[in-house]
């Protein structure tokens, strides 16, 4: 599915400040679903600060969450990471992209988590799990002191956006 993205995300105020695009006449940027997720995911990833313990979540939005962590890592911006995966998927992502990894028994307190959600409605319940790591999800999220939960647009629809 591909969703028109409002101007001021994207590349047309580069385009037109460069002169490669008249200011009057404006193109829609369309994203993919995937591109708006990414773009979520990279925006949660800047509330991380070396030292912390994160929660990796699962899904195919927190999954651009943990490459944009290995990259920072690679880059040096981010140091002394570890990551505890909300299950086998991302365990295993994490250790192909090179992210130090533990568990809640060596790190009962994790500092910062970022996962995806099926649903979420205006107060913000959520309806998590579809991806099959609902329980270890729910061990690790609770135990963390701050949980960022990554949304895009299609996730606000439904019976419980009242
Ligand atoms: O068990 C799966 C998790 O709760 C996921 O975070 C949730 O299913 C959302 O996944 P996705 O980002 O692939 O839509």
């Amino acid at each position: 599915m591909a969703i028109p993205c409002p101007p001021f995300i994207g590349s047309e105020k580069l385009s037109v400040e460069s002169g490669a695009m008249s200011p009057s006449s404006p193109s829609p940027l369309i994203l993919t679903q995937d591109e708006l997720k990414k773009i979520a995911a990279y925006k949660a990833v800047d509330f991380v600060q070396s030292g912390m313990v994160l929660g990796l979540g699962t899904g195919s939005t927190a999954k651009h969450a943990v490459d944009r962590i290995a990259d920072l890592l690679h880059q040096g911006k981010l140091k002394d990471i570890v990551g505890i995966p909300t299950s086998k998927k991302t365990h295993q992502q994490a250790v192909s992209l090179g992210i130090p990894l533990s568990d809640l028994d060596s790190h009962p307190v994790v500092d910062l988590a970022i996962d995806g959600a099926d649903e979420v409605d205006s107060n913000l319940n959520l309806v998590k799990g579809r991806g099959g790591s609902l329980l270890r999800e729910k061990m690790i999220e609770s135990a963390c002191k701050k949980f960022i939960v990554i949304v895009d647009e299609s996730k606000a629809g439904g019976s419980c956006w009242c």
